[in-house]
């Protein structure tokens, strides 16, 4: 069953009337793992903020988002409101930006648990500091105390995910979620991104520029060029029998990068 279809999806700049998506149709299934790659400014990330309907005002959108068969482009922003968080999470690269400078994290997870749950205070913390544990993160009254400047970026991507694991999305859009941060942070988040797959029956949009990681993680992949999915496939299908040339020349250059990559580090290539 699918999760989620996009259909004829379109965006474009109202200002300069450029065409960003051209048309396009992609699902995803339930529970699995829709990776989507390419090149800087390819359209990815304007792809996924247009399924949450985040773009800024100057960038239109036209097409279907069904989510479990709901069209997601013709409800309000109230009614979409309520779904994104609980339906539908976002995660993106940076995680300060996800967080309120002003505030001690605690504060803005709290408020965002009020939005979608009716549990106290107690409840909250105890579900919290539950998940965040289970993603690695030692004492979580203290890092829930704590303003985001005063974390690391590691840190913050898994509170991110244990926000996640708390609201149960059906969907989760992870944005190049380990782009911010050092190797050892990122094969850490990758770590949770994937055990979080196999604890919840969740279904991940997961864009990165990491083929080595897109092999790991995803089931399907979808490949885009200037605004145009110009391949997608089983992620076995697209990284041995590419059919598109610019998909050829993406993962015989990227996994070269990645092999290159193991030998500096001293591992098997
Ligand atoms: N708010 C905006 N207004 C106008 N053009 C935009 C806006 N946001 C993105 N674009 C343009 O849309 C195109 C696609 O951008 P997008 O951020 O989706 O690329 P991307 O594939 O995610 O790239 P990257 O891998 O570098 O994040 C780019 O040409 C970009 O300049």
């Amino acid at each position: 069953m699918n999760i989620l279809e996009v259909k004829n999806l379109k965006v474009w700049d109202v200002h300069s009337e450029k065409n960003i998506i051209k048309n396009s149709s992609f699902h995803v299934e339930s529970g699995s793992c829709l990776a989507i790659v390419g090149e800087s400014g390819s359209g990815k990330s304007v792809t996924c903020r247009a399924i949450m309907r985040l773009n800024s005002s100057s960038l239109h959108q036209s097409g279907d988002i069904l989510f479990k068969g709901e069209n997601l482009n013709q409800l309000s922003e109230k009614e979409l409101r309520k779904k994104r968080g609980k339906n539908l999470c976002m995660i993106l690269q940076n995680g300060m930006s996800a967080f309120d400078p002003s505030c001690v994290v605690g504060v803005h997870l709290r408020e965002t648990l009020a939005e979608h749950f009716d549990w106290n205070r107690n409840e909250m913390e105890v579900k919290m500091k539950s998940a965040m544990e289970s993603v690695m993160l030692k004492n979580p009254t203290e890092i829930m105390n704590k303003y985001p400047h005063q974390l690391s970026g590691g840190m913050l991507q898994r509170i991110m995910i244990a926000l996640a694991v708390v609201l149960e999305p059906d969907i989760i859009i992870a944005d190049e979620p380990t782009t911010a941060l050092d190797t050892i942070s990122q094969f850490e988040v990758i770590e949770q991104f994937i055990s979080l797959r196999n604890r919840m029956s969740c279904s991940i949009i997961f864009i990165s520029h990491d083929l080595g990681v897109v092999r790991k993680i995803a089931d399907e992949v979808l490949v885009m060029k200037d605004g145009d999915i110009v391949e997608k496939g089983t992620t076995d299908e697209v990284f041995s029998d590419a059919k598109h040339d610019y998909t050829k020349y993406l993962v015989s250059t990227r996994l070269a990068l990645s092999n290159n990559f193991k030998r500096i580090m001293g591992e098997e290539s």
